[in-house]
C-alpha cells in the first residue's frame, strides 16, 4: 500500500512492513486445481506452502536496507509485495510516496516502442504530470549512454545490457521515493554498474529509501546500511551489516560467489609469470606448494612497439601540466589482451607527457571492482622509485605489474600523474599516499577482466585471495565428551596431511 499523502513525511518511517505473510497454494498437478475450482470450494486438493511469515520490519527516509538469504527464502516475494506486484495473504505495509521497483527488468516496457518513447509511456503509467517525462529525457538519455542511435530504436531490438541500461536510467531519473533494487543490476558492464552504485548512493544521500535484495554480499556492502536476513521466509536478523552477512554464510549462502562474471575466453597462457615485487614471500610464509612465480627484475622492454590506446578521458581533472597520452598491456604470453586467469600477472602500460613544468611527479594506477570500490593502488613513490620533475615534451613509460589473484569479474584502472609532497617522517623522504594534488588524472580509464583459472583447484573464495596459510593440530580424541562426535582414528587424523593439489601461499 504506497501512501502517497504529504504531510511530514520525515517524522515517519518510510516504508513499514507488519507481520507479513505470503502463502502460495501449490497443486501436486495441474488437474488437481481443475477439480478443485470446479468442487466450488467444496474439495482442497492443494498444500498451503507460506513463502513469507510474519517479517516484520521499518525504514528510515533515507535509509538503505539489505535483503539477503538462500534461494527460495522469500526476498522476491518480500520485494514483489512491497512493490505492488503480489498482494500479500496476511500483514500490511505502508510505504510512503512514489515506490519504484527494478524487479524483473524489462516488464512493463513494451518491445515494439523506442526507448524515449517507452520513457513516455512509463511516465503515464506512473501517473507524472504531463511533460514531466519530456523534462526528464535528456538526463535519461545522458545516464544511460546507449550506443549512437539506440534511443530511437525499438527495445525489442536492444541487448540485456542495454535494457538495463534503459530501465535503471528511467527509473533513477524519475526520482523515487522508495527505490526497490534487485540483481538485475549485475548485467550491465562494469563502466554501467560503478556509475549505477555511484547514482544509488546518491539517491540515498537525497533521501530516497531503498530495498535491495542480492547474493552479491560487496554490492550489499558497498550499498546498504543495514541487512534484512530471511530464511524459510521467516526474518533471522535484522540490523548491522557484517553480523547479518555471518549469519548468511553460516546458512549456507554465497556458495559460489564471484562465478557470475562473463568476460571474453583467454587466448594461451604460459604459466611464468613476470616481475614485481610482491612475489616475495615473507619470511613466515609457509613453504609455497604451487609453483609460485619469481621475483625477477625485467628491464621496460620498449623495443617494440607497444599497442597504445587512448584511454577513456571523459572524467579527467587535474592542472593539465601533464597528460596521461596511452594506456595498453601485456599478458605473460606477451598478448595485449586485458583479461587474464585468476592468480596470473597483467603488466599496465601508461604513457605520460609534459605539457608544462610538474614538480615531483608520482605516477600511479588504481584498480576498482564494479560497485566502485578501491581494491588496490600503487604508485612510482609506493615502489620505491623516486618522483620526477617533468618538463614540456618529456615522455614517460611506466610498467606497473600486478598479479590479479581476485574474483572473475571486470575491473576498471584509474590512472594518475599526482604531485608527491617531501615527508621527512616517512623512509623514504616522500608522502606515500596516492593522494595530493593532481596533474592528471583519468578515473576508470580502462577495463581489464579475471576469468577462472582454467584446471586449478579454487584454493579460497571472496574478492582477494589473500596469502594465507592453514595449520590443523589434533590434540587428542575427546569424542566421548561430544555426544554424537565421530571418535578420531588415525584415519581421520590422516586427512590433515597436505596432499598433493596445488594450494596458494
Ligand atoms: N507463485 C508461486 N507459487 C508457489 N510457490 C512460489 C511462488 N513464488 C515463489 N514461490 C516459492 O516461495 C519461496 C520463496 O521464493 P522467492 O522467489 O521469494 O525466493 P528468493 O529468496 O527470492 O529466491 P532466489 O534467491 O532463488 O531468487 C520459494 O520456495 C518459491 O518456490
Amino acid at each position: 500500500m504506497s501512501d502517497g499523502s504529504p504531510g511530514d513525511i520525515s517524522e515517519q518511517p518510510a516504508v513499514r512492513v507488519e507481520r507479513l505473510g505470503k502463502k502460495f497454494a501449490i497443486y501436486p498437478t495441474p488437474w488437481k486445481r481443475a477439480a478443485e475450482w470446479l468442487s466450488l470450494g467444496r474439495r482442497k486438493l492443494h498444500d498451503d506452502f507460506w513463502a513469507l511469515r510474519d517479517v516484520s520490519f521499518s525504514l528510515s527516509r533515507g535509509e538503505s536496507l539489505g535483503v539477503i538469504g538462500v534461494n527460495g527464502s522469500g526476498k522476491s516475494t518480500l520485494l514483489k509485495i512491497l512493490s505492488g506486484a503480489l498482494y500479500p495473504t496476511e500483514g500490511t505495509f505502508v510505504a510512503r510516496g512514489r515506490v519504484l521497483s527494478l524487479l524483473e527488468l524489462g516488464t512493463g516496457v513494451n518491445p515494439l516502442l523506442t526507448g524515449r518513447q517507452n520513457v513516455i509511456t512509463s511516465s503515464r503509467l506512473l501517473d507524472f504530470p504531463g511533460g514531466y517525462a519530456e523534462q526528464k529525457l535528456p538526463e535519461i538519455e545522458r545516464f544511460a549512454d546507449l550506443p549512437p542511435g539506440f534511443f530511437d530504436r525499438p527495445v525489442g531490438l536492444y541487448s540485456s545490457g542495454m535494457l538495463v541500461r534503459l530501465v535503471f536510467s528511467m527509473f533513477a531519473c524519475f526520482d523515487p521515493d522508495v527505490f526497490v533494487v534487485d540483481e538485475a543490476l549485475s548485467v550491465g558492464d562494469v563502466f554501467f554498474q560503478q556509475k549505477c552504485t555511484q547514482r544509488l548512493q546518491e539517491m540515498r544521500a537525497g533521501g530516497t529509501t531503498m530495498l535491495f535484495v542480492s547474493h552479491d554480499l560487496a554490492a550489499v556492502e558497498a550499498l546498504c546500511d543495514r541487512v534484512l536476513v530471511l530464511h524459510g521466509g521467516t526474518v533471522r536478523h535484522d540490523g548491522d551489516k557484517k553480523t547479518g552477512i555471518g549469519i548468511y554464510y553460516a546458512l549456507g549462502g554465497a556458495g559460489q560467489p564471484g562465478t557470475r562474471a562473463s568476460v571474453p575466453a583467454p587466448t594461451h597462457m604460459s604459466p611464468a609469470a613476470t616481475a614485481g615485487d610482491d612475489a616475495r614471500v615473507p619470511s613466515e610464509a609457509p613453504e609455497v606448494i604451487e609453483a609460485a612465480p619469481q621475483f625477477q627484475p625485467v628491464s621496460l622492454d620498449l623495443s617494440r612497439t607497444l599497442p597504445w590506446q587512448r584511454p577513456d578521458m571523459r572524467e579527467g581533472f587535474g592542472t593539465g601540466a601533464v597528460e596521461i597520452t596511452g594506456v595498453c598491456f601485456a599478458r605473460d604470453d606477451g598478448s595485449p589482451e586485458p583479461v587474464v586467469q585468476q592468480g596470473q600477472w597483467l603488466s599496465v602500460f601508461m604513457q605520460t607527457v609534459g605539457l608544462h613544468d610538474a614538480k615531483a611527479v608520482n605516477l600511479g594506477v588504481a584498480v576498482f571492482d564494479r560497485h566502485n570500490r578501491l581494491l588496490f593502488a600503487r604508485g612510482w613513490v609506493n615502489a620505491g622509485l623516486m618522483p620526477i620533475d617533468m618538463t614540456a615534451g618529456m615522455d614517460i613509460v611506466t610498467r606497473f605489474a600486478i598479479k590479479l589473484d581476485l574474483e572473475p569479474g571486470e575491473y576498471t584502472l584509474t590512472l594518475s600523474a599526482g604531485q608527491a609532497l617531501p615527508d621527512p617522517t616517512s623512509p623514504i623522504g616522500w608522502n606515500q599516499h596516492i593522494g595530493g594534488d593532481r596533474y592528471r588524472e583519468l578515473p576508470h580509464a580502462a577495463k581489464i577482466a579475471v576469468i577462472p583459472a582454467a584446471g586449478r583447484p579454487r584454493t579460497s573464495f571472496g574478492p582477494a585471495n589473500l596469502r594465507s596459510r592453514v595449520d590443523g593440530v589434533i590434540l587428542g580424541s575427546r569424542s566421548e565428551s561430544i555426544p554424537g562426535a565421530a571418535p578420531i582414528t588415525p584415519n581421520t587424523a590422516s586427512t590433515l596431511t597436505p596432499h598433493s593439489s596445488p594450494q596458494s601461499a
